[in-house]
């Protein structure tokens, strides 16, 4: 059975703020945690975490402390402006929330025409997101122009359209409901050159459906080397998911062949354990979305269930487990958007992203990092309603007064000012480094991506590799870094600092992804954050 959120983030707050030997025992006890830290991207054994954690406060002091470039916290009481008979006790009331169904980000990923749109626009259908007349409509217009297998997909096209003021409030295309659990569907496109959206898309999902297409060569096609489900794969888990359902798709066309799903699920199986993923957390369902076949229903005689007695698609998605909320952590969330004017009114600038961490309020102040200008949140909209307060997890799309848009940019945080996070433009992190053709040498330059932003650096100190098995240093100052390895080094950004943390303090805004050409080559965690000149 799946843990409620408010018990799982009792234990991971728990050792919040500060830096003591307990966190180091904390997150060595925490099952979740140890394998959020241990496999995500690098793919250590247990003793690996003493070393990530060798020396806890120091690491956590400089985390947890503005450094040079960021202005000293302001001495602001974030609650001040609002009167105390009107402020929210917003723990309480996210207590009772989680008494309703749980919330879940989910991300739908695969190679380009594995059938993500055909098979999620069918799912939404059968799951009467959509009604019967619209998709009618869909079929005619799509007979009209010779495509009328793309009648399913359009359900998500048309979403996208729609999207309000043509901002994109994350890159949320729908939303549905299962018995136990409600979900926002974000879209990632399969082509590669819009594998940075997928990026964001996917730095704010909780759990993934990778979509295969069983079809004979296609499979592997995506499979190789220049297909993106091993990227895709590699990328969310990289950036976080641990629950991953494998939709192993278009089996329809292969007359719902047992040996061709073994096969798939053999050979994916092995890549995706050694990727990260447990295998209590994987789970692989055959579908077509074409034909609808094993989304929702199963259809009494069809050759499928000769052989498979498993779950349908959303029997399996309804047991996603509710992730973990950092609802005691400082206020933070990424700004994936923002725009001049209020809603529903023209004064104030309106922000859009996740919250990351912690929770704020109407009313509340909150600080723009970089920069540290303060504003005061006038209204709020919370997953696409009307909001006084928002919680970690949530989309929140608010309107701030007091705060000038040029103070705003792609990967502004948003922050209480009593704990801003720290901004730096270099740091140490440890890397798992994904197949690439080119070692990496010392000044290796790269694109970062952190969060929704993506922006020049380079690697400029090899500082060890690490052996994957022991966590043990292998060598120290290697001079290249081959494929595979894993390695702590030093980054530092070209142009200018960004709001970073550890990996420790926050998980969301401890993570980065290094590309290079247009391929994913490394990805990891940040381990220190360190002061100009360091
Ligand atoms: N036979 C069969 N064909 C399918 C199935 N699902 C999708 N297709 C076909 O595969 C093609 C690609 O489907 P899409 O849904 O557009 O694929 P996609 O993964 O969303 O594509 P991108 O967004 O471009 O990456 C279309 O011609 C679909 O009709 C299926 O279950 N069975």
């Amino acid at each position: 059975m799946s843990k409620q959120p408010s018990q799982q983030h009792a234990k991971v707050t728990s050792g919040q703020g500060k830096s003591t030997d307990e966190d180091v025992e904390f997150l060595e006890d925490d099952d979740d945690n140890q394998m959020d830290f241990d496999m995500a991207a690098l793919n250590l054994g247990e003793k690996k975490l003493k070393i990530a954690t060798a020396k806890p406060k120091k690491v956590s002091s400089i985390a947890s402390t503005p450094v040079s470039s960021q202005p000293s916290s302001p001495k602001v009481t974030p609650l001040a402006k609002i009167p105390p008979s009107k402020r929210v006790d917003v723990e309480a009331e996210y207590a009772k929330r989680t008494s309703d169904k749980a919330k879940l980000n989910m991300v739908v990923i695969g190679h380009v025409d594995a059938g993500k749109s055909t098979l999620m626009g069918h799912f939404l259908y059968a799951l009467g997101q959509v009604s019967e007349k619209t998709i009618r409509k869909y079929e005619r217009e799509a007979q009209k122009i010779g495509k009328s297998s793309f009648a399913y997909a359009w359900v998500l096209d048309e979403t996208g359209e729609e999207r309000i003021r043509g901002i994109t409030m994350d890159i949320a295309t729908n939303s549905f409901e299962t018995t136990s659990k409600q979900f926002t569907l974000l879209d990632a496109p399969g082509h590669r050159d819009f594998i940075p959206n997928m990026i964001s898309g996917a730095a704010q999902a909780d759990v993934a459906i990778l979509v295969i297409d069983a079809t004979t060569g296609e499979f592997e096609a995506g499979f190789d080397a220049n297909g993106q489900t091993k990227e895709h794969a590699l990328l969310v888990r990289s950036l976080g998911v641990q629950q991953m359902i494998v939709a192993v798709n278009k089996l329809d066309a292969m007359e719902w062949s047992k040996p061709r799903f073994d096969e798939i699920t053999a050979k994916l199986g092995t890549f995706l354990i050694q990727a990260g993923f447990r295998k209590s957390k994987l789970h692989f369902v055959p579908v077509s979305g074409l034909t609808g076949e094993n989304l929702v229903k199963k259809t009494e005689g069809c050759p499928l269930y000769d052989w498979y007695k498993g779950q349908t698609l959303v029997e399996r998605v309804d047991q996603f487990e509710p992730p973990v909320r950092l609802l005691d952590k400082p206020f933070r969330m990424a700004v994936s958007d923002f725009f001049k004017g209020g809603i529903g009114s023209s004064s104030g600038v309106s922000v859009a992203g996740r919250i990351d961490a912690g929770h704020v309020q109407v009313g509340e102040q909150v600080v723009a990092i970089p920069g540290g200008e303060i504003g005061v949140i006038k209204t709020m909209q919370v997953n696409d309603d009307t909001a006084t307060w928002g919680a970690a997890g949530d989309s929140c799309l608010m309107t701030l007064t007091g705060l000038d848009i040029m103070q705003l940019s792609s990967g502004t945080v948003l922050c209480t000012p009593a704990h801003p996070v720290p901004v730096t433009s270099t740091f140490i992190a440890q890397l798992v480094v994904f197949d690439i053709k080119v070692p990496i040498t010392s000044g290796f330059p790269i694109i970062l991506h952190h969060q929704s932003l993506n922006e020049p650096a380079s690697i400029v100190k090899l500082i060890a590799t690490i052996d994957k098995a022991t966590g043990e240093i292998i060598k120290k100052n290697p001079r290249h870094l081959s494929k595979g390895s894993t390695a702590t080094v030093r980054i530092k950004l070209d142009n200018r600092p960004i709001p970073l943390e550890t990996f420790k303090d926050n998980k969301d805004l401890g993570r980065v992804m290094l590309r290079k050409g247009g391929e994913t080559v490394a990805a990891g965690v940040v381990t220190q954050i360190l002061t100009f000149g360091s």
